[in-house]
């Protein structure tokens, strides 16, 4: 078994739920529509980072992870999952699959079996599993393994989702919004794990969240999916040069703003603040300084909200 990290690629991926059979409560059938999970998404996920998925709701994001992880596959073009170099479609491919560990929120645990089983399952069929990591993370979590799965509390059960993902250490680890359940504390401890691990066994981890602020700082690259597609697909630090923010007086930020494309803005008394698409040149940045605008950068979760807004016009 290999243990380079993975990539992943997909080419133009539409994924159409099949049509489904409703009876109200009157006893009427309904059809509902086919539902779309993707409608035709391309991407590239390069090996050995840490990518984060962010998307509003039902914007496409656990299709596109369960694609991966070939839980699902695509009603039209391909994915391709691998090391560089050797990637293949991943569907009934125990290669790609035995090395793609994909963590939901649901666990995957075995709920009538002691937790140990599930966890025995996991250790037989990841091949780079550490069992001691195992340990040590479900002791720092305080999750007795005597225990069947359907008794641990909501944040339990997600400490073992977190902990399943960090043992495995599998070439490509997929964290789907896990950490809903936990705390703070708990989660706090999990991101801290996270990246001591990724250090020590370099790997190709994606993950999503609806927790921007927490765990942006955590990413080295960026996919944000909107509607089915992808709308960005780059580096952290890229898309954080996608926005700049500018507070001052009215008269002094809107000659800066010219006609250029406002993400937000919000009026504080006498004081306006903007948030602007890209960056400032060296001369508009010395003109905001000479006029007192106080020029900041956008964390991530601003701009993601921005630029999902259903809202906004895209040009
Ligand atoms: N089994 C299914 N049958 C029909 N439609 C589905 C099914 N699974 C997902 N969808 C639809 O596909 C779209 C994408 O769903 P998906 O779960 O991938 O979104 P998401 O970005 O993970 O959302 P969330 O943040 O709310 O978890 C949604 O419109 C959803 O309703």
């Amino acid at each position: 078994m290999t243990t380079a990290p993975f990539g992943a690629r997909l080419d133009d991926v539409v994924v159409r739920f099949g049509r489904s059979h409703r009876m109200l409560p009157t006893g009427t059938v309904v059809r509902d529509e086919a539902g779309t999970g993707l409608a035709g998404a391309s991407l590239t996920i390069r090996p050995g980072t840490i990518t984060g998925v962010l998307g509003r709701n039902g914007a496409g994001k656990t299709t596109m992870l369960s694609l991966l992880a070939a839980f699902t596959r695509p009603t039209s073009g391909t994915v391709v999952v691998g090391p560089e170099g050797a990637q293949e479609d991943p569907w009934e491919n125990p290669w790609i699959t035995s090395g793609t560990q994909l963590v939901r929120e649901s666990g995957d645990l075995m709920n009538d079996e002691k937790l140990a089983v599930s966890l025995r399952y996991y250790a037989d069929v990841r091949p780079c599993w550490s069992a001691e990591t195992a340990e040590r993370l479900l002791d720092l979590f305080e999750v007795d393994v005597r225990k069947n799965p359907s008794a641990l509390s909501r944040g339990k059960r997600s400490a073992v989702g977190a902990t399943i993902g960090l043992a495995s250490r599998a070439p490509l680890t997929i964290f789907d919004e896990v950490y809903l359940g936990m705390d703070a504390p708990t989660r706090y401890a999990f991101y801290d794990e996270l990246l001591a691990d990724y250090a020590e066994h370099p790997r190709t981890i994606l993950l999503s969240s609806h927790l921007v602020e927490e765990v942006e700082r955590l990413f080295e690259d960026v996919v944000v999916i909107d509607r089915g597609r992808v709308l960005i697909a780059e580096t952290a630090e890229q898309m954080r040069a996608r926005g700049v923010s500018l507070t001052g007086s009215k008269d002094a930020v809107e000659r800066l703003v010219g006609a250029r494309r406002e993400l937000h803005r919000q009026q504080l008394g006498a004081t306006v603040q903007v948030t602007l698409e890209g960056g400032l040149d060296d001369d508009e940045a010395a003109a905001a300084r000479s006029a007192g605008v106080e020029v900041g950068s956008v964390p991530l979760q601003d701009l993601f909200v921005r630029l999902t807004d259903p809202r906004s016009v895209r040009p």
